[in-house]
């Protein structure tokens, strides 16, 4: 059996790594220099990085050659995030060499051009479904976008490669793991899911891995390792097992 992959995130505003809570505007703390982070991790073991371009997700900016510079210093896996919601932002995001996209708002909103790109790149692209409840949110999870199981069923008819599944409500709140939401997409799609939100302890990680032979392929982890409830190298040995 397959283990749970870690994605230590790197979420970049006005040029700094950051943690929100439940993803609000306003409620960021920083940690500082982006590659510094991003290396750290590197340094600690990480396979991947989940890195956001918050300001492209809240429409207040861009971080666009930061994160580029970010993705190119790295010989890790790069899933990049944030504002890629058109053919010039995918183009210039798949142009830093990452391993895939993860489009949110786009999904929403622009349900034709994703099945374009869904179509032309395979699984280069994934779909962040980001909820509260079981409603979909975008544009920087300020706008509600339709039920996740509909578009859900859209995107898996279309040949969407992986889900990214944020329980917004959850994320950066340190509460733990949605385990339900993340059981019941693994039951509505034979696709792999990405789990992201909450993550606080070992224990959460190691209940996450538990849902592998469902489909969790892995897990975004924030804020628990940025506030130093464990190191990612005891988050990897966790999982390892
Ligand atoms: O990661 C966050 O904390 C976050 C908070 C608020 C908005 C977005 C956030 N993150 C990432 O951005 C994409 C969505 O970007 P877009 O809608 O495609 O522009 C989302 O899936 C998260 O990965």
């Amino acid at each position: 059996m397959s283990r749970l992959e870690l994605l230590p995130a790197v979420d970049v505003r006005d040029g700094q790594a950051v943690r929100l809570v439940k993803g609000a505007s306003g409620t960021e703390t920083s940690f500082g220099e982006p590659l510094a982070a991003a290396l750290a991790w590197q340094s600690a073991g990480a396979e991947w990085l989940h890195l956001v371009d918050l300001d492209a997700a809240f429409g207040t900016g861009s971080n666009r050659e930061l994160l580029a510079e970010v993705t190119g210093r790295l010989d890790i896996k790069v899933e990049l995030s944030g504002g890629i919601r058109d053919d010039e932002s995918l183009a210039a995001a798949l142009a830093t060499g990452c391993t895939r996209v993860n489009l949110g708002t786009a999904a929403l909103e622009a349900p034709e051009w994703v099945a374009k790109v869904i179509a032309e790149h395979g699984d280069k692209i994934a779909v962040g479904l980001d909820v509260v409840g079981t409603t979909l949110r975008g544009r920087g999870w300020t706008r509600d976008g339709g039920d996740l199981y509909e578009v859900l069923a859209r995107l898996d008819s279309e040949g969407c490669a992986r889900y990214v599944v944020t329980d917004v409500n959850r994320d950066g709140t340190l509460t733990g793991p949605n385990l339900e939401l993340l059981r019941n997409v693994c039951a509505a799609t034979d696709k792999p899911v990405v789990a992201s939100g909450g993550v606080s302890s070992l224990d959460d990680l190691r209940a996450i891995a538990t849902l592998v032979p469902e489909g969790v392929e892995g897990s975004i982890v924030g804020k628990a390792l940025y506030e130093q409830k464990f190191t990612l190298e005891e988050a990897l040995e966790a999982v390892s097992r």
